[in-house]
């Protein structure tokens, strides 16, 4: 495999492939089931379409038999009239019928993109830092995307196109059976080769689904501002571009090849039935010549007549089986992601609190990422931290402090031991009341492509302009808000007002005090701010953490002086715990790190 295809598939779903199509049969029929009603007048839309259509040839055998050799104006006139009308009438069907299949389709669409972004908004963190980036936005746009053609025609395709195929079959019989058995002797084979290429095609799409998600991570990686910065600053834009290019020449030669696979194939069915009149008026002729029973002109020209009309829909029947077999490849794609497993739950009947103390416990907790993890990220963390008291969390890098500070909220869940809130298993508590009892301010304050006023209330939906206010008052930055050109209208993001480290700080700040958690998180930004901001920035943080229990992961040491408790991890273990001056008095690994802190601030710069 490629290494970029390795990439793509570094996350691997669980291995229950739905292999056997059966199943998935019996699945993509019940993504209609709530639709049925509808179907059904499609059905009935179709049936009737068929049956008028039918209707026609019998017509046109009287009109050639009867109406004109009779010279019989009044009859013909009637014939006439009815072949009209059940032009009109087929018009008006089919429209009909494009309108509800349609909407049934993109429907069926809308649930299948719903409940995979539902079923993705609660995939753990775990998830998502093992899954490229652009493969999830590929599976929503381009795998849903591409059934369009599918859920939105093939339903009706497949039963207009059978029941014309059927009724035609019925009244070719009717006019006559041996024309009949000539027509359809090569249908079987036909139906062999179209099975063939459809399971050709359906191969291929797999491996352009995965094309498509490879250039959609590269855009997606590449394009965004942290990628372009990261490219720029590199100097790999031309490289970059070259990657795209011979990303997107795969796909080139993928989708030539998928629209080509058994194209041939297709084509001499398409010619052979075409030249099927020319055989049965052979036929017909060779009958009458050796004496055998005479065909009328009425009943051979409306034979072929249905034969020809029989042409279409076959030929769409057949094609419609390609591109079902095709859109199968895409619908498994859907499936793995409906089927991925959700490994941070709800328990069924949660524990509810109205609003939580804040007492924090971590008792005897082990957490690895990974189970086949050589040493466990955190072994044997007891933790006692009463609601309104303050823990900072110190040690050398990698020592597992953020690592710490995800299993409160349950970012990921304790593999060993437990973390409970007021006494109770965060794992037993409702997601409703461990988001209210948990406000988290990280390293990286992520803003959404919106107003300031709207990334704020965010947090609370129902907030007040006031308290929107009176939190960005607080979080110290409602004066550079206020100075800004729109105010709390100006748009952030991408492409719109670039607030800085030490801003985008105090706007996650104001956003956690409007939430107004009992607990509270914050892991440090590691980047140095200036004297100024990182001044403002602790104003805000002291403000927030007033009356709340605090855990500080805490990469600078300045810090931590006044935390109730410090906790020294090393290697996923506390290997010291007790306030500044206990700690610093004991000469052990705190006090050394406080020594090497002091001597690089002291450290004159050259
Ligand atoms: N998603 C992950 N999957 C696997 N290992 C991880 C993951 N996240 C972190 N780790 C590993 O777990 C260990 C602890 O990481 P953590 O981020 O908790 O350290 P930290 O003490 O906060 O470091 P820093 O001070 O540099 O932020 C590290 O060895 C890291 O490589």
């Amino acid at each position: 495999m490629r290494p970029e295809n390795d990439l793509v598939n570094r996350w691997t779903p669980p291995k229950k492939k739905s292999q056997n199509p059966p199943a998935d049969w019996s699945r993509i029929v019940r993504l209609f089931r709530p639709y049925r009603g509808r179907l059904a007048v499609v059905g009935a839309l179709v049936a009737l379409s068929s049956l008028v259509s039918v209707a026609s040839p019998f017509l046109l055998r009287a009109i050639l038999d009867t109406a004109i050799p009779q010279g019989r104006t009044g009859l013909l006139g009637l014939l006439v009239l009815g072949m009209i009308a059940t032009a009109v009438a087929n018009g008006i069907f089919g429209v009909l019928q494009t309108l509800i299949s349609t909407t049934v389709g993109q429907r069926v669409m809308h649930d299948l993109r719903t409940a995979v972004y539902e079923r993705l908004q609660r995939m753990s963190l775990a998830f998502f830092t093992r899954t490229r980036t652009g493969e999830v936005q590929s599976r929503i746009a381009n795998d849903i995307g591409g059934m369009q053609a599918t859920v939105t025609s093939t339903a009706t395709s497949l039963v207009s196109n059978a029941t014309a195929v059927i009724a035609s079959v019925v009244a070719m019989v009717a006019l006559d059976w041996r024309l009949t058995v000539i027509s359809l002797l090569l249908l079987p084979v036909f139906v062999w080769v179209a099975r063939k290429v459809g399971r050709e095609r359906k191969k291929i799409a797999t491996e352009r689904q995965k094309q498509m998600a490879a250039m959609s991570a590269i855009v997606t990686e590449s394009l965004s501002v942290s990628g372009i910065l990261l490219g720029r600053t590199m100097g790999r834009g031309a490289s970059l571009t070259r990657d795209f290019s011979a990303e997107s020449e795969r796909l080139v030669d993928l989708e030539v090849r998928s629209n080509m696979q058994g194209r041939w194939r297709m084509a001499v069915i398409g010619i052979v039935m075409s030249a099927m009149p020319a055989l049965l008026y052979w036929a017909a002729g060779i009958t009458a010549g050796h004496g055998g029973p005479a065909v009328s002109i009425g009943t051979l020209v409306a034979f072929v007549s249905l034969q020809q009309g029989m042409f279409r829909p076959t030929v769409s029947l057949l094609a419609t089986g390609v591109q079902v077999q095709t859109s199968l490849a895409l619908f498994q794609r859907i499936f793995e992601y409906l089927d991925l497993p959700v490994d941070i739950t709800e328990r069924p009947d949660p524990v509810h609190l109205d609003r939580a103390r804040g007492d924090i416990r971590f008792e005897n907790v082990d957490f690895s990422y990974d189970p086949d993890q050589a040493r466990p990220t955190l072994h044997g963390i007891d933790i006692d931290l009463p609601a309104g008291s303050t823990l900072a969390v110190v040690g050398a890098t990698g020592s597992g402090k953020s690592t710490l500070s995800y299993l409160v909220p349950r970012l990921y869940d304790v593999t060993g031991g437990r973390v409970t809130l007021d006494g109770t298993d965060v794992r037993d508590l409702s997601f409703d009341t461990l988001a209210a009892a948990v406000g988290v301010v990280s390293q990286e304050t992520y803003l959404l492509h919106a107003s300031v006023a709207e990334n704020l209330r965010f947090a609370k939906p129902e907030a007040t302009d006031e308290e929107i206010r009176a939190a960005a008052r607080t979080a110290q930055i409602h004066d550079h808000i206020a100075g800004l050109p729109d105010g709390y209208d100006t748009l952030v993001g991408e492409r719109g007002y670039r607030f800085s480290g030490g801003e985008k700080q105090r706007l996650a700040i104001a956003r956690t005090i409007l939430r107004d958690p009992p607990v509270l998180i914050l892991d440090e930004a590691t980047s140095a701010l200036d004297t100024r901001t990182e001044a403002a920035v602790q104003d805000a943080i002291d403000a927030l953490s007033e009356g709340r229990t605090t855990i500080t992961i805490a990469h600078r040491l300045s810090t931590v002086r006044d935390a109730d408790q410090i906790a020294v991890l090393d290697a996923g273990e506390i290997v010291e715990r007790g306030t500044h001056d206990e700690l610093l008095a004991k000469g052990g690994r705190y006090a050394a790190l406080v020594r090497r802190d002091t001597q690089l601030a002291t450290t004159p710069v050259s």
